[in-house]
């Protein structure tokens, strides 16, 4: 990868999350981008921000980061999807202005030389910093009324993006978010429940306050302000929860649509009952694992699932997302390039396959 095109730097400078709002510290602007009002752009379906005070402006977190899970090459995801052309897609067809860019965040700084098992949590110290230093980008973007836009990364990095939307949010509009987690998994498991111990199926238990801790570096982080009610949140594509998670789910009455119900209903009317069940006055943090796609689309992901959604109806989702207006945050996450044997086209069709779910959710319209 050419250094140009994306400079892997250590996150060092991080933007406090009481950074004056005309400049926080590590946003990049881009020199002279060209800025087609994104209302108007060619290829943008015309859809008015509900939440969103710059609909235009793009935060770009891009996360190079693995610690939630044990596979090696998710961290490699966010350039992978940058060398495809992804954020010049963005910024020269879909005409959003974008922020904070041109850095993958690698956190290694943040990394701690010892990192034991806590409460059956694997790598518990580096994810907790990690997405605490997460939920301070994605805060500070969403501070500003931008649409922010997360690159990952495994799932774990949802504890950081949602935590800092939902405050956000909360702090602008005095709102609480909504959250689309599309998905095989449900990634709800409390470190008692988890047979894996990966923190990458946890990150819902923590957002929803399910588990909790009050040590500071065991996610005591998270406070209120971070939080989201399991009311406000929808599964869509599920097909490989654990039979703690199916007791969660049960007990708390989340609302999740199964590839059974995708099979029984199809994709559009699953979509009218999932944003009817959210309603179309709240803000909406989508949170797309790529291995809710059928690994015929997706291959290339730590936990694939067969039986999942075509890469149409993974599109269809966040068309329909994109198209209620009160979109304010989207992850892309466990895209994993290296997971492909040599020479098939896995790892190229697996980013390919994430493009085309961030254009959609950003808007890019067939027609
Ligand atoms: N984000 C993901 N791909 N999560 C997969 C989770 C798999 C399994 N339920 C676990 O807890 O380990
Ligand atoms: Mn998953
Ligand atoms: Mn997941």
């Amino acid at each position: 990868m050419s250094p140009s095109l994306v400079s892997q730097v250590l996150d060092s400078a991080a933007p406090a999350v009481a950074a004056p709002p005309s400049k926080p510290a590590g946003i990049v602007a881009l020199p002279n981008t060209p800025t087609k009002p994104k209302h108007f752009g060619m290829n943008t379906s015309m859809v008015e921000s509900k939440f969103l005070s710059h609909p235009e402006e793009l935060g770009i977190v891009a996360v190079g980061f693995s610690g939630g899970q044990c596979k090696p090459g998710v961290d490699a995801a966010p350039s992978a999807l940058i060398e495809s052309g992804l954020l010049t897609q963005l910024r020269e067809e879909l005409g959003y202005k974008l922020h904070g860019d041109d850095t993958v965040h690698l956190y290694t700084d943040l990394v701690p030389a010892s990192d034991p098992p806590f409460r059956n949590m694997k790598n518990p110290r580096a994810v907790s910093l990690v997405t605490k230093r997460i939920a301070e980008q994605t805060y500070a973007h969403a501070k500003e009324g931008r649409l922010v836009l997360t690159l990952g990364g495994d799932h774990s990095i949802a504890i950081g993006t949602i935590g800092g939307t939902a405050k956000a949010i909360r702090e602008r509009l005095g709102r609480d978010i909504a959250v689309i987690w599309v998905d095989a998994h449900a990634d709800i498991n409390t470190p008692e429940t988890s047979g894996s111990g990966n923190i990458h199926g946890m990150p819902v238990s923590f957002l929803t306050g399910l588990a909790r801790e009050e040590n500071e570096e065991f996610f005591g982080w998270l406070k209120e302000d971070n939080l989201i009610s399991t009311k406000k949140l929808v599964y869509i594509g599920l097909r490989d929860v654990d039979a703690g998670e199916k007791r969660i789910l049960r007990e708390h009455g989340i609302k999740a649509f199964s590839m059974f119900d995708i099979d029984r209903h199809g994709i559009g009317r699953v979509m009218e009952m999932a944003l009817g069940h959210i309603g179309n006055d709240t803000p909406i943090h989508l949170s797309f694992d790529v291995d809710a796609l059928d690994p015929m689309w997706a291959p290339s992901t730590g936990t694939p699932v067969r039986g999942g959604l075509t890469l149409r109806e993974g599109d269809y989702i966040c068309e329909c997302v994109h198209e209620t207006g009160s979109l304010v945050a989207v992850d892309l996450v466990e895209v994993n390039p290296s997971l492909a044997s040599p020479n098939d086209l896995g790892a190229h069709e697996t980013v390919r396959a994430g493009c085309s779910i961030v254009r959609c959710a950003l808007g890019e319209s067939l027609l």
